[in-house]
C-alpha cells in the first residue's frame, strides 16, 4: 500500500504514519503546513518523492531540504499533492484548507481516507459530485463514522431507524454550571482523546459533535432527524445504529485513532462512491497491540446538556437549514476557536458569535463559488464580532 498523507505533522497525520510503520506501507507524498522540524524527520524516514509545505515556509523548506534530499520535489500546494498517484490519500488536514484537496483527490479518482470532517459538513453534495465525476472513493476516519460504517456493513440503509453518535461530553461534562470563566488550558484537557487544538476545543463546546451529526447525515444519506447524540464518558462505544426491528448494533473498542485510520485505509480502495454506499472491507493485522483488549468496566450513557452547550443545537439548526448555513457555521467556529485560545473572547462567546453569524447568513444554493463567498463573508463577519465585541 502506497500512501499520500495530507496533514502529516498533525495528530491524525502522525498516527497514520505510526500505522504505516506497523503495516509496512510506503509513503510517496507528504503534505504539511509549517512544522518543518517534524516534517524533516518524516522525510528522512519515509523518503517521499513529493512534499508540500505551506507557502509561508516554502523558501525556508527549500533551503533546508534541497541539499539533504536532492531528489525531493518540493511544492506549496496540498491540492496538487492530493491528485498524485497513490493507493490511498489520507486527508488529515484540519479545517477549511482541507476542502480543496478532498475535492481534487476525488476528481482525480483517488481512494480517500477522510479525517477532515469539514469537507462533508460544508460541501457534501459537491464532494459527492466530485467523486462521481472522477471515480473517487471515500471512507471516513472519524471514530464515530468508522463506527457507523462498520455497523452498516452488510445492512440495508432502508432498515436504519436511527444512528446514535456518542460524545465524551468534553472536560466540562460534569461542571461548572457557568462556563463563562473557563480557560483555554482547562478546555484543552480532553478527558479521553489526544487530538489537535481545534477539535479539542470543539469537543469542549460540543461543536465537534454538532459537526459530526452533519458529517454523518452527509456520509450516509440520512436526514438529521435520524442522527442522535448520547453522552458516553468512557469513549469506548463510538456509535450505534438502531434498525427498524428495534435491534441496536454498536461499534466499540479502545479510544485509539490508529484503529480507525487502519480500517479506513484498508477499506478506501473499495470505499463509498455515493452516500451510504458501504461495502465490506477485509481487515489487516492487529494494530497497536489491541488484540487482547479487555472488555471490562462500566459504561454510562446520558442526554447531552444542550443548555450549557448550545453549539450542538446550532449545528442541528444549520444542518436542517442546509444550503450555505453549515459552511457559515463552520467558518464562524474556525474564527471563534482561535479567538478563544488567544484570550480574545470567552468560552461562552463561541456559541454567541456563531449564532450571530448564522442569524445573518443569506439563504442560497450551494456551489463551489457560493461556498467560497459565504466562507469569506462569515470569516470576515466573525472577525468583526471578535474585534468589536459581541455586545455591539
Ligand atoms: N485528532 C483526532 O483524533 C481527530 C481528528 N479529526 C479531524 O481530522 C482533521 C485533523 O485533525 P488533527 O489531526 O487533530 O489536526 P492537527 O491540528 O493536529 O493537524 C492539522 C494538520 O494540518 C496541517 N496543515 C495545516 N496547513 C496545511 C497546509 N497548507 N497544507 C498541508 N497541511 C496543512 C498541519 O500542519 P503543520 O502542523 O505542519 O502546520 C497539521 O499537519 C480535523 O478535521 C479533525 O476534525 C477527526 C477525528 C479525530
Ligand atoms: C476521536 C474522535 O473521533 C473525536 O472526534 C472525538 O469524537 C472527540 O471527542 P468528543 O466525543 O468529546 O467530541
Ligand atoms: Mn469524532
Amino acid at each position: 500500500m502506497n500512501l499520500t498523507v495530507l496533514g502529516s505533522t498533525g495528530s491524525i497525520g502522525t498516527q497514520t504514519l505510526d500505522v504505516a510503520r506497523e503495516r509496512g506501507w510506503t509513503v510517496g507524498v507528504l503534505a504539511a503546513g509549517r512544522n518543518l522540524e517534524l516534517l524533516a524527520a518524516q522525510v528522512a524516514e519515509w523518503r517521499p518523492a513529493v512534499v508540500s509545505v505551506d507557502g509561508s515556509v516554502y523558501a525556508e523548506a527549500l533551503a533546508r531540504f534541497s541539499s539533504q534530499f536532492p531528489d525531493l520535489k518540493l511544492i506549496a500546494d496540498p491540492t496538487e499533492a492530493a491528485t498524485l498517484p497513490a493507493d490511498v490519500v489520507v486527508n488529515a488536514m484540519s479545517g477549511l484548507p482541507g476542502l480543496a484537496p478532498t475535492r481534487a483527490a476525488l476528481e482525480a479518482g483517488r481512494a480517500v481516507a477522510l479525517a477532515t470532517k469539514e469537507a462533508m459538513v460544508t460541501a457534501a453534495d459537491l464532494i459527492w459530485a466530485a467523486a462521481a465525476r472522477g471515480g473517487g472513493r471515500v471512507v471516513p476516519i472519524d471514530s464515530e463514522h468508522t463506527g457507523v460504517y462498520q455497523c452498516l456493513t452488510g445492512e440495508a440503509l432502508e432498515d436504519v431507524a436511527e444512528v446514535i453518535l456518542t460524545a465524551s461530553g468534553g472536560p466540562f461534562r460534569d461542571g461548572p454550571a457557568d462556563l463563562s470563566g473557563v480557560t483555554p488550558e482547562q478546555a484543552l484537557k480532553h478527558p479521553s482523546w489526544s487530538m489537535g487544538q481545534k477539535i479539542t476545543i470543539d469537543s469542549a463546546t460540543l461543536m465537534n459533535k454538532g459537526l459530526e451529526v452533519m458529517e454523518c447525515a452527509s456520509l450516509y444519506g440520512l436526514p438529521l432527524s435520524q442522527v442522535g447524540v448520547v453522552v458516553h464518558p468512557q469513549s469506548l462505544v463510538h456509535a450505534a445504529v438502531r434498525f427498524c426491528d428495534g435491534s441496536l448494533k454498536a461499534q466499540f473498542g479502545p479510544a485509539d485513532m490508529r484503529l480507525a485510520i487502519a480500517y479506513a485505509v484498508d477499506a478506501a480502495p473499495d470505499g463509498m462512491t455515493r452516500p451510504g454506499d458501504v461495502r465490506a472491507a477485509r481487515r489487516g493485522a492487529a494494530i497497536g497491540g489491541h488484540l487482547g483488549w479487555p472488555m471490562r468496566g462500566t459504561w454510562e450513557f446520558r442526554e447531552p446538556d444542550q443548555a450549557r452547550f448550545p453549539c450542538l443545537g446550532l449545528a442541528y439548526r444549520a444542518g436542517e437549514a442546509g444550503g450555505l448555513l453549515p459552511a457559515a457555521l463552520n467558518a464562524a467556529d474556525e474564527v471563534a476557536v482561535p479567538a478563544f485560545l488567544a484570550g480574545k473572547i470567552s468560552f461562552t462567546d463561541i456559541p454567541r458569535l456563531i449564532e450571530r453569524v448564522l442569524d445573518e447568513t443569506p439563504a442560497g444554493p450551494l456551489s463551489w463559488d457560493t461556498l467560497d463567498e459565504v466562507q469569506a463573508w462569515a470569516t470576515a463577519r466573525a472577525h468583526e464580532w471578535v474585534t468589536g465585541g459581541l455586545n455591539r
